[in-house]
Formats: structure tokens, sequence, C-alpha cells
């Protein structure tokens, strides 16, 4: 893998940071809202795979889901230091409290959340998240989003995209950063 990110500079809190559950909509609801509100968008997951130079599933094949998370902490802080944009943040990454205090000194954050029925039927037949596949029952699903709550719940504001359009979320999400950045 190549190497990591060597910037890191404080950040004028002036962008959009979307957190979630795998499946919430982050990264639909994030390129979106970016071109509404004129900012640029950057995808961590994206980030990431881009800089590894090999996809989610492999990093976490050859060097295992401790590997992904550092590298995640890399990007985050990597991304701390821009300003006006847009970012859609992997399922877990709010699980580190260091990362939750980094997005949260970047900008409004916005947590997305769904239940476990939607998730599950949005994400029916993906490849391409190793946790889908190491907790593949509804349970250990459950299990896992519980787990992570409070972390989610640490968030300016909360959306449950339950039976709302992408562009209804993104419109939702448009008003309240007008109002508040
Ligand atoms: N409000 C919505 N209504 C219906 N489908 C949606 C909605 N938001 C997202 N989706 C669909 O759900 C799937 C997953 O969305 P997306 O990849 O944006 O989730 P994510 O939160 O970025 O997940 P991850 O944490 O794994 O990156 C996509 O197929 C997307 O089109
Ligand atoms: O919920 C998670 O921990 C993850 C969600 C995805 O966005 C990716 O970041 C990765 O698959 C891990
Ligand atoms: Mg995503």
């Amino acid at each position: 893998m190549r190497g990591i990110w060597s910037i890191s500079v404080p950040s004028d809190g002036r962008n959009v940071v979307l957190t979630g559950f795998m499946g919430t909509g982050k990264s639909t609801v994030g390129k979106l809202l970016a071109k509404r509100l004129g900012y640029c968008f950057s995808d961590l997951d994206a980030l990431i795979v881009g800089r590894a130079g090999i996809s989610i599933n492999e990093i976490f094949e050859r060097y295992g889901e401790q590997r992904f998370r550092e590298l995640e902490t890399e990007a985050i802080r990597f991304l701390c230091g821009v300003s006006g944009r847009v970012v859609a943040t992997g399922g877990g990454a709010v699980i580190a409290p260091r990362n939750r205090e980094l997005l949260r000194k970047a900008g409004l954050v916005v947590n997305l959340t769904a239940s476990l029925e939607v998730i599950l039927c949005r994400l029916k037949g993906d490849r391409e998240r190793p946790l889908l596949k190491s907790n593949n029952t509804p349970e250990a699903l459950a299990a896992l989003m519980a787990g992570r709550e409070d972390a989610y719940a640490d968030a300016d504001l909360r959306i449950d995209t339950a039976g709302k359009s992408v562009e209804d979320v993104v419109t939702e999400i448009a008003t309240f950063v007008r109002e508040h950045q």
C-alpha cells in the first residue's frame, strides 16, 4: 500500500459531515448535497481506496479491520484540514472518540439513520462491505448497529431516511446547513 497523508491543519469548521450506519445513504446523499450547497464532495471510503490502491474488501482481507481503521483516521485527519466540503464518512468512522472529535471540529455533523429492515433491503446483494459478510444475520447486524448508537447520536442533526427520497433528505440537510453555518 502507498504511503499516508502528511498534512493535518485545523479546519475552519465550515464543512458538512455525514455519519451513519452502512446503507443509510451518506455517499448518495452527500454527492447531491454538495451540488446543492455548491460545496466539494469527499467520500472517506473512496479516499482510502484511492490511496491504498486496493478495495475495502482487500484491505480487510490482507491487513485486517484494525489497519482499515488506522487508514480511516489518517483520512479523517487529512479531510479535517479542508473547508467548504461535504464529507461522507464510512459507517464505522465515528466509533473512535478521537475521530468524532476531529469530525465535530471539521463542521456540522449530520447523522443519517434507517431501520435495519430498510438497510437490509437497500444493501441486498452487496459484496463491497466486509462487515455485512462477517455479520451475516439480521441479529448480528442489529447488535453492530446498537453498539454504535451512542457514537451516531453524537451529531448536530439526525435524520431518519426511511421512506424519504434522496432529494428529500438533501433538502432537509441543506435547510439546516443554511440556518446553522
Ligand atoms: N433515501 C434513500 N432512499 C432509498 N434508497 C436510498 C436512499 N439513500 C440511499 N439509498 C440507496 O441505498 C444504497 C446504499 O447507499 P449509500 O452507498 O449511499 O450508503 P452509505 O451510507 O454511504 O453506506 P456505507 O457506510 O457502506 O458507505 C444505495 O443503493 C442507494 O441508492
Ligand atoms: O460500518 C463500517 O464499519 C464500514 C462501513 C463502510 O462504509 C466502510 O467504511 C467499511 O466497509 C466499514
Ligand atoms: Mg458510503
